[in-house]
């Protein structure tokens, strides 16, 4: 198993370019399944979890050709109408084929994605969607099986904001008969870019980037060509980690428009930004001010950031309070960070993080995405030696974060 050795210490410097957004990305291929015709993606990311989802399209008889960061998709011979737990339970996102498949097919089989390491996450929006939506649903097994004869547009308010919730149940839309309201739909950036590859497909969505989105089904949607926005949680991470460190980078390839809360929070912590057309450069000198905040949904502050500002809180000049409200176990790095001499308490889901002079570096475990991101952060921020163990998580969303965080003066190497 792949492990991350980290010597902290050293400033950064230097340029970084942002791979396209993993949960666009994720979303979007799966869209390929609404059509027949060719669906052609670029800025798609180098990811694990990419690598996940082509394999299930390409089980589903999905045709799929790529070449490094573009893909092309084509779903004139779809055969198989099913995602098998096997696939599923190493990547909860291939819950997306579920709209798609029922809405184009009338019938999918679906393996239940179950919990993960950062909490329960049921689907039980999803389904109770899909169910508005005219679709006979069942349990078994394990598994969804979802049948209808032609999905009926419906008015349908989630109980909470989910992001793959507004996601699948929006593809679904799509080829539903007559009108479907979407209320409290999740406003997320990478919601829109779906959003805008579908309106690309011949989708007749409105209310795009808002929490009611209103679409009239159509008969058929069409092939497009479609760049997946840059990914902003990968941009806000390297922002934390020169935040950490101090130096001066520059990111390219990234929108400024997008971003959340997340921005004035650096500013706040002293992280100096001078925002281009597509970049940011960051410059930082001295010690990190703590931040408070809690997590919410966009345009709110994200619960996938939560884990990296607590490593920038760990070697602040002074205490913070982190609330996390989305995920009721997204805690699991701060005992890690606590190796690393960090002084985290947490209190149900809130941390109170009081800033220590120093970490040092130890062997840790990663334990979800996020955490590894963190914990490569504290790593560089410590004095001596860290190894990160359990990376492959880290993979699942990073597109080879060490390379890139090496080339701008860490000194991070990938043990096999
Ligand atoms: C691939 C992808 O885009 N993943 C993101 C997506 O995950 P994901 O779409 O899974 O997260 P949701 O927005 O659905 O989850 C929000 C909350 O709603 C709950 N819930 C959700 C659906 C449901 O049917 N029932 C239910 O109870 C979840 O357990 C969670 O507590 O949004 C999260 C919240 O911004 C991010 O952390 C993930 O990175
Ligand atoms: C929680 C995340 O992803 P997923 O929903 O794919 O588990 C994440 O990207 O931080």
């Amino acid at each position: 198993m792949d492990k991350l050795q980290v010597v902290g210490g050293k400033r950064l410097e230097g340029e970084i370019v942002i791979s396209g957004a993993k949960n666009a990305a994720l979303p979007i291929l799966c869209a390929g399944l609404l059509t027949s015709g060719d669906l052609e993606l670029s800025n798609v990311p180098r990811l694990h979890d990419v690598k996940t989802i082509l394999k299930l399209l390409a089980q589903t008889g999905l045709k799929v050709s790529q070449d490094d960061e573009r893909v092309t998709l084509n779903g004139s011979a779809i055969t198989t109408l099913e995602a098998p737990y096997e696939l599923v339970k190493t990547m909860r996102a291939s819950i997306l084929v579920l709209g798609p498949l029922l809405a184009r097919f009338g019938e999918a089989k679906v393996s239940l994605p179950g919990g993960c390491a950062i909490g329960s996450r049921p689907v039980d929006q999803h389904i109770k969607g899909l169910q508005a939506l005219g679709a006979e649903i069942t349990i078994e097994g394990g598994y969804i099986y979802a049948k209808c004869k032609k999905l009926k547009g419906a008015r349908i308010r989630t109980d909470m904001i989910t992001v793959t919730g507004t996601e699948n149940l929006l593809m679904a839309a799509t080829l539903a008969e007559g009108e479907t309201i979407l209320e409290n739909a999740a406003r997320e950036p990478e919601v829109t870019d779906l959003a805008n590859l579908l309106v690309a497909m011949g989708a007749k969505i409105e209310g795009i980037g808002t929490d009611r989105l209103v679409i009239q089904g159509v008969a058929e949607l069409h092939g497009a060509k479609h760049a997946v926005i840059s990914d902003r949680i990968e941009a806000a991470t390297f922002l934390c980690a020169v935040a950490a460190t101090g130096g001066d980078i520059l990111l390219k390839n990234t929108r400024t428009d997008y971003f959340d809360v997340a921005l004035d929070k650096l500013r706040e912590i002293g992280l100096v930004m001078t925002m281009g057309p597509d970049s940011i450069r960051a410059q930082m000198g001295g010690r990190p001010k703590p931040v408070s905040f809690r997590t919410t949904e966009y345009p709110g502050f994200p619960t996938d950031m939560q884990a990296q500002f607590m490593a920038v809180n760990t070697i602040a000049s002074g205490s913070s309070r982190i609330t996390e409200t989305i995920f009721e176990n997204r805690f699991m790095h701060v005992q890690e960070m606590n190796r690393l001499g960090a002084a985290i308490q947490t209190e149900g889901n809130t941390a109170h993080v009081k800033g220590v002079d120093k970490l040092v570096g130890a062997p840790v475990m990663a334990t979800d995405l996020r955490a590894s991101a963190s914990l490569v952060i504290a790593a560089m921020a410590a004095q001596g030696t860290t190894i990160i163990d359990r990376i492959y998580h880290l993979d699942r969303g990073y597109d080879r974060m060490e390379v890139k965080l090496s080339a701008v003066g860490a000194d991070i190497v990938r043990i096999k």
